[in-house]
């Protein structure tokens, strides 16, 4: 039986849920694979690293951090300490880690795409094939990091980048062979999508913010989510893949939900409309371009039924026509399934 042997940057809500769907799996990919997954090391920004080559008990450590916000005492591998804070855990797994493949779920830096970028470089450094939810890589090193891989023979996948473990990327690259993609639009971020339909119906911001995070989908910045950020790197992370756009998250023309007022909300309600924000990309002269803003749409509009933290994704290709992809109210779980099925996708392809 072959062994899978995973180092995790970042034990926050994606991690853990990827925890737990990877201790309830495990005997089901051993039947289906005939391989066992273990991880190796954990990387976090305070709580410190684990590395223990003979696999973590992923079951203690969620509890761990969930009921305590520290590993225990006494877990196998634990090294806490200053010089391990912020990126100091990470450059220490990505150092003496002992793993096959590296999964990049640090928070998402919207700026420039680091550490993660430089994260997924030492990886492939290092040989290790890479699964990311994090889309500050795709979003601003795409084309590099994509090159990379297919030099050294590793895999990069990054389906959770955008709408979870919802089939985008895999749909195209597998099923949508020689079609051009024209255009991509949607609504892909939850938190904005989320907050405006409470603001809707009324509840206080600080009600609304408190039962998104309880959720877990609203970014550890939730300025990514609120001023656009989020949905311009999925946006760009689109376009840099579906249509070979090699663009950054800078060249989008950003409006995010900051601004909007309750007032406006329920006046545009009023008027039988929704306020969304929307993503769109195009081509036009050669060139890719970008947008993400608040947009009115009536409600008797498709893009109005999309409600809560619900994402669609429209791809207007050549061949295929216009598609669209939904994903309705995501859990966390969808988001691990994301990086499960990545993972899965490096056992089998
Ligand atoms: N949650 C969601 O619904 C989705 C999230 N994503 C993406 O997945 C990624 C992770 O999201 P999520 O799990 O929600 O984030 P969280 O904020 O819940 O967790 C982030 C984790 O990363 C750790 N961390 C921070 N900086 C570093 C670093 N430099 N090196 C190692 N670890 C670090 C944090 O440490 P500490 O515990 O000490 O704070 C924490 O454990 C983000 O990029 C996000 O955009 C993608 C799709 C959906
Ligand atoms: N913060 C993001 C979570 C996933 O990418 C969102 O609100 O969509």
């Amino acid at each position: 039986m072959k062994t899978l042997r995973i180092a995790l940057l970042g034990f926050g809500n994606s991690g853990k849920a990827l925890a737990e769907l990877l201790v309830d799996k495990q005997q089901e990919i051993i039947e289906a694979y005939d391989c066992k997954v273990i991880v190796t090391a954990i990387a976090t920004g305070s709580r410190g690293i684990v590395l223990d080559s003979g696999g973590i008990d992923l079951r203690r450590a969620v509890s761990d951090i969930t009921e305590n916000g520290a590993f225990s005492e006494g877990t196998p591998g634990l090294e806490t300490g200053p010089e391990l804070l912020g990126d100091g855990g990470a450059e220490q797994v990505l150092a003496r880690g002992d793993f096959d493949v590296l999964c990049e779920l640090t928070p998402l830096n919207i700026k420039t795409g680091q550490p993660a970028i430089g994260h997924i470089r030492k990886a492939f450094a290092r040989g290790a094939h890479v699964v990311t939810a994090n889309k500050g890589p795709i979003a601003w090193a795409y084309r590099e990091l994509r090159d990379t891989a297919a030099e050294r023979g590793l895999r990069f996948y990054y389906e959770t980048t955008v709408m979870d473990g919802t089939p985008v990327f895999n749909l195209a690259e597998h099923t949508l062979k020689l079609c051009r993609v024209q255009e991509v639009s949607g609504i892909l971020n939850s938190t904005t999508n989320f907050v405006l339909e409470e603001m809707e119906k009324g509840v206080p911001y600080d009600e609304i913010m408190r039962s998104g995070r309880e959720k877990g989908f609203i970014e550890a910045d939730p300025a990514m989510d609120l001023e656009g950020y989020d949905a311009a790197a999925k946006i760009t992370a689109l376009l840099n893949v579906l249509m070979d756009a090699d663009m950054t998250p800078d060249q989008v023309d950003r409006k995010g939900i900051e601004d909007v007022t309750p007032e406006q909300v329920r006046a545009l309600t009023a008027e039988g409309k929704s306020l969304k924000l929307l993503c769109r990309g195009w081509r036009e002269n050669g060139r890719v371009f970008a947008r993400v803003a608040p947009e009115a749409v009536e409600k008797t509009e498709f893009l109005a039924t999309v409600h809560g933290t619900t994402s669609v994704v429209t791809i207007q290709t050549d061949l295929m026509g216009r598609l669209s992809i939904v994903e309705e109210e995501p859990e966390i779980l969808q988001t691990a399934y994301g990086v499960f099925s990545d993972l899965l996708r490096v056992i089998t392809e």
